[in-house]
């Protein structure tokens, strides 16, 4: 059998076989423009998503729509493109979106549970294990979480830029063995299929796959388009996550191994969940300037950094936010999540742990909370 046969077989197995899935519902597949919500679509979904349950795989559901449920029953015509209607239009929908999955749900008996969650709720310690926790009780308890970005609170800086890279953080999150990106086209295309010609590729492996390749912008509904889902693929791969991208109407098929869309094969090992969210986090707060020493010892070494290793501080962060390590270039080495304050850190710049006071001796950025790039 030839390679890439053998990588396909082996990458579907692993997805049709998952104990843990995440399964993303992109807008253009659950709303339209007139009439909001397609229940239709919906409840298909759940059938889809309810048997895989049943089979005995947990499944947490990303769905978008949020805007697009709420353009109609606001009186607006198209996609807002500001924020603030963006948001209205998301507080409207979310609503009826959430509703409308309960609603499905309960023809099973299932119940479902929202989760809406911002960038900054996954860079930051406490937030991101209450919301791992949440969503490990949603489960345990047997209910469906319907995870979806908290459009009415998150700014442009702190977006999680779309829901394609939200699923693949929830499922890092999650601790998923597969993640189905479901959309309203069949697959990636070497070429956006609108325009015609465009050829189905059935497999990525690795990045050679993807030479040539051309992924273009998405429906009036959707956010990111194809580039985005590409992005979120390999982002989920390359932590680990084997990804399935599929059209919404093959849901059922997509979620029982049946040959469909595009499978990206998992790269074998994956980034613990910690230090998934420092290497992926939305923003840097900010910058440390390390000695060449301190970028040895945490780069080659592994070591957490201390405070005698750090020569200076670009700009204003908490304790808990990531920053980016710089090395004496100015060029980034590493991001890490910082235990203090940049006021109280610029007092212990360059002093030895022993010399500060007791509450002062943790690492500046532990080593567990610390990825070389
Ligand atoms: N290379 C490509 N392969 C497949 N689809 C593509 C490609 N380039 C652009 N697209 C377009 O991307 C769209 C899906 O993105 P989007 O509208 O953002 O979906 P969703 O709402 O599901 O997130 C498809 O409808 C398709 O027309
Ligand atoms: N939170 C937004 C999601 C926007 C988004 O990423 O949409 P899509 O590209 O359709 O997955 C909403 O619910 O409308």
């Amino acid at each position: 059998m030839d390679e890439a046969v053998r990588s396909l077989s082996e990458t579907r197995a692993t997805i049709a076989a998952a104990r843990s899935v995440v399964v993303k519902i992109g807008s253009s597949a659950l709303t339209s423009m007139e009439s909001g919500i397609d229940l239709r679509a919906l409840n298909a979904l759940a059938d889809a998503i309810e048997a895989r349950m049943r089979a005995g795989s947990d499944v947490v559901v990303v769905s978008s729509g949020a805007v697009g449920a709420g353009i109609a029953p606001l009186g607006l015509t198209k996609r807002p493109r500001d924020l603030a209607t963006k948001q209205a239009a998301a507080s409207v929908g979310q609503l009826a979106l959430a509703h409308a999955w309960g609603t499905s749900f309960a023809r099973y008996g299932r119940t479902v549970g929202q989760v809406l969650l911002t960038a900054d709720d996954i860079a930051r310690r406490t937030q991101h294990r209450n919301a791992q926790s949440t969503l490990d009780r949603l489960r345990a308890l047997g209910a469906v979480a319907i995870v979806n970005e908290n459009d009415t609170v998150a700014t442009t800086e702190l977006r999680f830029g779309d829901n394609d890279r939200l699923a693949a953080m929830v499922a890092h999150l999650v601790g998923a063995d597969a993640l189905v990106l479901l959309s309203d086209v069949d697959g990636l295309y070497d070429g956006d299929p609108r325009k015609g010609g465009a050829t189905l590729i059935p497999e990525v492996t690795s990045p050679e796959d993807l030479d040539g390749v051309v992924a273009g912008s998405g429906g009036a509904l959707g956010t990111g388009g194809m580039a985005s889902k590409l992005s979120a693929a390999r982002l989920a791969a390359d932590s680990g996550v084997p990804v399935l991208l599929a059209a919404a109407t093959d849901a059922a098929a997509a979620l029982t191994g049946a040959a469909v869309g595009t499978a990206f094969a998992a790269r074998p090992t994956r980034l613990s969940a910690r230090k998934f969210w420092v290497r992926h986090a939305a923003d840097t707060r900010g910058g440390l300037h390390l000695d060449a020493g301190a970028v040895r010892a945490v780069v080659d070494r592994r070591r957490s950094l201390l405070p005698a290793g750090i020569t200076g501080i670009d700009g204003r962060f908490y304790g808990g936010d990531v920053v980016s390590l710089l090395g004496p270039d100015g060029a980034a080495v590493a991001r890490g999540v910082v235990a203090y304050d940049s006021v109280e850190l610029g007092e212990m710049l360059g002093r030895s742990t022993v010399e500060l006071p007791s509450e002062l001796q943790r690492p500046v950025v532990h080593a567990d909370d610390l990825v070389p790039l």
